[in-house]
């Protein structure tokens, strides 16, 4: 894939970069990545396609691209997806080209995706990604919270939780971890992770050229 182009902070060039938000269902990495496009301008995110039914309150396009399993199997062949993963026996693919364009322009791209799409954007660029898991407070409250969303029946919230335990197993290949208890910390979590992250020397590429033009300026 292309190099993260560069963005400005402070004046300073930067390289955009990929953030990702990773979860067990229901510990809160959509209501997380949702507050945080709302206030972070340089960051856009990527819409994923896939085979399952859209739920109540989405919208094709914002929260999906709801395809059916031939035509994702087709955009499989056709090489579009930058990753793809089968999550609770549906396809979940991040199609390639918008996430290109955005970093092309300079902008910061964020994926709510799981830990095998996590493993595969990290082989593909890994000084790019910045990877936080999401867990929830306690087992109760998880499920609590797949309940109040009341978008699944009880059948497929039962299936989430029989393998919350199984996504949780996979913290360990993540750089941040943080326990979803108050949103409102979450948040703020979260977004001093982003900020910390955009600040890293390494992703500061104008830093050099910054500060020898104030060192020439003091010698002057
Ligand atoms: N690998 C991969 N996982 C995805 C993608 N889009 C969504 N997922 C993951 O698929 C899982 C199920 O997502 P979803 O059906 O929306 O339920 P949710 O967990 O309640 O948000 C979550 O772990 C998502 O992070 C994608 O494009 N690639
Ligand atoms: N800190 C929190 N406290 C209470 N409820 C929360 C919290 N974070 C998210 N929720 C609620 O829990 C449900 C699941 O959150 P969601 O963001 O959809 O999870 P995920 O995307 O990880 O499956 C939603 O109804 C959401 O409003």
């Amino acid at each position: 894939m292309t190099d993260a182009a560069t963005a400005s902070l402070n004046g300073v060039e930067r390289r955009g970069l990929m953030f990702v938000l990773s979860s067990p269902s229901g510990a809160g990495k959509t209501t997380l990545s949702r507050m945080l496009v709302k206030e972070a301008a340089s960051l856009q995110m990527s819409v994923s396609a896939t085979t399952r039914p859209m739920r109540p309150g989405e919208v094709e396009g914002r929260d999906y691209f709801f395809v059916d399993r031939p035509k994702f199997d087709a955009m499989v062949a056709a090489g579009e997806f930058l990753e793809w993963a089968n999550v609770f026996d549906n396809c979940y693919g991040t199609p390639k080209a918008p996430v290109e364009a955005a970093l092309a322009a300079g902008r910061d791209v964020l994926f709510d995706i799981d830990w095998q799409g996590t493993q595969q954007l990290r082989s593909h660029a890994p000084n790019d990604v910045v990877s936080v898991f999401v867990l929830p407070p306690s087992v109760q409250a998880l499920e609590h919270r797949l309940h109040t969303r009341a978008q699944d029946s009880d059948e497929v919230i039962h299936g989430r939780m029989k393998k919350a335990g199984d996504e949780m197993s996979h913290y360990d290949a993540y750089d941040y971890i943080v326990v979803n208890d108050n949103v409102g910390i979450a948040f703020e979590s979260v977004k001093a992770i982003l900020r910390a992250e955009q600040l890293k020397r390494e992703r500061q590429i104008g830093i050099d050229a910054f500060v020898r033009d104030m060192r020439r300026e003091l010698e002057r």
